[in-house]
């Protein structure tokens, strides 16, 4: 019954979304109390059901829908050539993490049990993971399924509502992710809400719980902003200018090749893209000859008509790539065609760090090559800019790579390769600094949109205990406070239970001596409870203190 009336105000809200064109205010809002009052009802904790929403949404279930035919493709006018592209480099690595996320996920949304000290001993400690709320998704264009999706498994997983605000850039995938995600998952709990920067924004108006937002940094600076108002978190996933260090010593044929591919790959439209190379002069035109090999390899002698070579998402981008070839001098590529958004995968030899090129992230096919003498100024020249979202280091002497991970910051470190850390789920994704806050995939998704919650179960007896801590305060009693607090122990199950013996064996000890002790003594009528006397004595004891 419940779910037929949120069905009912669901109907209600989108037949209100049409009516409204330009004032989206009142949308946001339906939305997020129709998602408030799902929540409120429980039903985002039912595990069983958070499991069900996710295997929904799994090539398991229904194979046919979950891949879009040619047909599809065609009325959405996506590019067919990008079907096998796409499941690569994006569907199967939501494949991956909805695998994940259903076999972890009660190993993740379990309490987690943590160290105790000495006056934590007999309770139960333990990190219990909530859902946070309302998160709000707000992807970015250049890989939208990865980029929206992925962050959305985390959210679902962890028992949230997820509104899905797809990037505008990518019409056609936006359009096919509001038509096709209500198919799989719950649209009550994951509506996905079009628009472009006027729907954001409202959006941003709302309060929600977390906001999770891809894209570029200025506009991170906004959405920070606008989650200022609500004090709501933030994960910012954002990019920036991601260099690329080519050791004199390592296998340049190999190295390029590989820089080479996480260049090219989506035209350069990739948030972890080597943005530029570092490398001793002496070796500039192998590198040149080698990246150009690899080109030709990869897309033939003409990318432009490669299935595997893409294209510049639109032309406003593809104006600001070819403006900053302006002053830098073109190795390798460099032809282009305005009106098929075209840029051939493109080199630049001897760039300076003036250049326009190295103003900005690249975010394109240009791959600029710039001088330095070895590994100590290519680090002085990294740590000069922005901390990167992914930096890349190519040697074949383990002492560079350390050296380079040691005296620099990035989002994440990769050495030998390029982008395949992104795939890897038991790594968090995320930037630092510039490039980003917060972090993703895997447990990593799970956490980052939970609460963890920190629990302390204490019972109501041992209050003899606490003495330590109750006025009047003491040298000693702190001086007990300093050994029960700061003793972390680390004993196990095992461990645990011998010491629970010592310590009972101790308290039987000390009663029995109190007893005699009252035996032999007149009655002072100040009946005293074995509970004090044990404290007195856990205070006084000094054998105590070295047991
Ligand atoms: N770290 C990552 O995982 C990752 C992944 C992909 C892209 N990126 C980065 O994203 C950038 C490219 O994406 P983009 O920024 O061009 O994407 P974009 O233009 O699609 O913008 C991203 C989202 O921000 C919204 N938006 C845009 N302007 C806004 C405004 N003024 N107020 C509120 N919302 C607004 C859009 O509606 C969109 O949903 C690059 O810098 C890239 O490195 C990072
Ligand atoms: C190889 C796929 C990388 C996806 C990275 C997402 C950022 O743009």
């Amino acid at each position: 019954k419940q779910l037929v009336s949120y069905e009912q105000q669901l109907i209600k809200y989108f037949q209100k979304m049409r009516s409204i064109k330009d004032n989206s205010k009142s949308k946001s809002r339906i939305v997020l109390n129709i998602l408030r009052s799902s929540q409120r009802k429980g039903l985002l904790f039912d595990y069983n059901l958070k499991t069900g929403f996710i295997l929904n949404y799994t090539v398991k279930k229904d194979p046919q829908k979950y891949n879009i035919s040619h047909e599809q493709a065609q009325r959405y006018s996506l590019h067919p050539q990008s079907v096998v592209g796409t499941q690569l480099y994006e569907t199967l690595g939501l494949e991956g993490e909805i695998g994940l996320a259903i076999k972890k996920l009660k190993e993740w949304a379990a309490p987690r049990p943590v160290e105790k000290n000495l006056m934590t001993i007999s309770d139960t400690v333990y990190i219990k993971p909530e859902p946070l709320g309302v998160v709000l998704i707000i992807g970015a264009w250049n890989y939208p399924w990865a980029v929206t999706i992925q962050p959305l498994i985390g959210a679902i997983a962890a028992g949230n509502a997820a509104v899905v605000k797809p990037s505008e850039v990518c019409v056609h995938t936006a359009k096919v992710m509001e038509d096709l995600l209500p198919l799989y998952i719950d649209k009550e709990l994951y509506p996905v809400v079009t628009g472009g920067v006027s729907e954001t924004q409202e959006l941003l108006r709302q309060r929600f719980d977390h906001i999770f937002y891809t894209g570029n940094s200025v506009v991170g600076k906004l959405i920070m902003e606008a989650a200022a108002k609500h004090l709501t978190p933030v994960t910012l996933e954002l990019g920036g200018k991601s260099p690329c260090y080519i050791d004199r010593n390592c296998d340049i044929s190999i190295a390029c090749r590989r820089v080479a591919w996480g260049k090219y790959t989506n035209c350069g439209q990739t948030c972890i893209a080597p943005d530029y190379i570092l490398c001793d002069p002496s070796i500039q035109d192998r590198v040149i000859e080698e990246v150009k090999k690899a080109i030709k390899e990869f897309y033939t002698d003409n990318p432009k008509t490669c299935p595997d070579y893409g294209r510049i998402i639109n032309q406003r981008h593809f104006k600001r790539i070819i403006n900053m070839l302006e002053d830098s001098t073109i190795a390798v590529g460099g032809d282009n065609d305005e009106s098929d958004c075209y840029i051939a995968p493109t080199v630049l030899r001897d760039v300076k760090p003036e250049a326009k090129v190295m103003q900005e992230e690249i975010f394109g096919p240009l791959l600029p090559i710039l001088s330095v003498s070895g590994l100590d100024e290519a680090i002085k020249f990294i740590n000069k800019g922005e901390k990167p979202l992914a930096l890349y280091v190519f040697s074949s002497d383990n002492k560079v790579i350390t050296r380079m991970a040691d005296d620099t910051s990035s989002g994440g470190l990769l050495a030998n390769d390029c982008l395949v850390h992104f795939s890897v789920n038991s790594l968090p994704f995320g930037g630092v600094g510039n490039s980003g806050m917060g972090c993703y995939h895997g447990k990593y998704s799970f956490d980052q949109l939970s609460h963890l919650r920190g629990c302390l179960i204490k019972q109501l007896n041992m209050e003899g205990v606490n003495s330590m801590r109750y006025p009047p305060h003491t040298p000693k009693k702190l001086g007990w406070a300093r050994f029960f607090i700061l003793q972390n122990v680390d004993l196990g199950w095992v461990g645990r239970m011998v010491l629970l013996a010592v310590l009972a064996v101790v308290a039987a000890v000390v009663l029995k001596v109190s007893r005699r002790r009252e035996k032999h003594s007149p009655r002072d009528g100040n009946h005293q409870r074995p509970q004090d006397i044990l404290s007195r004595h856990l205070c006084h004891d000094t054998i105590l203190l070295q047991f």
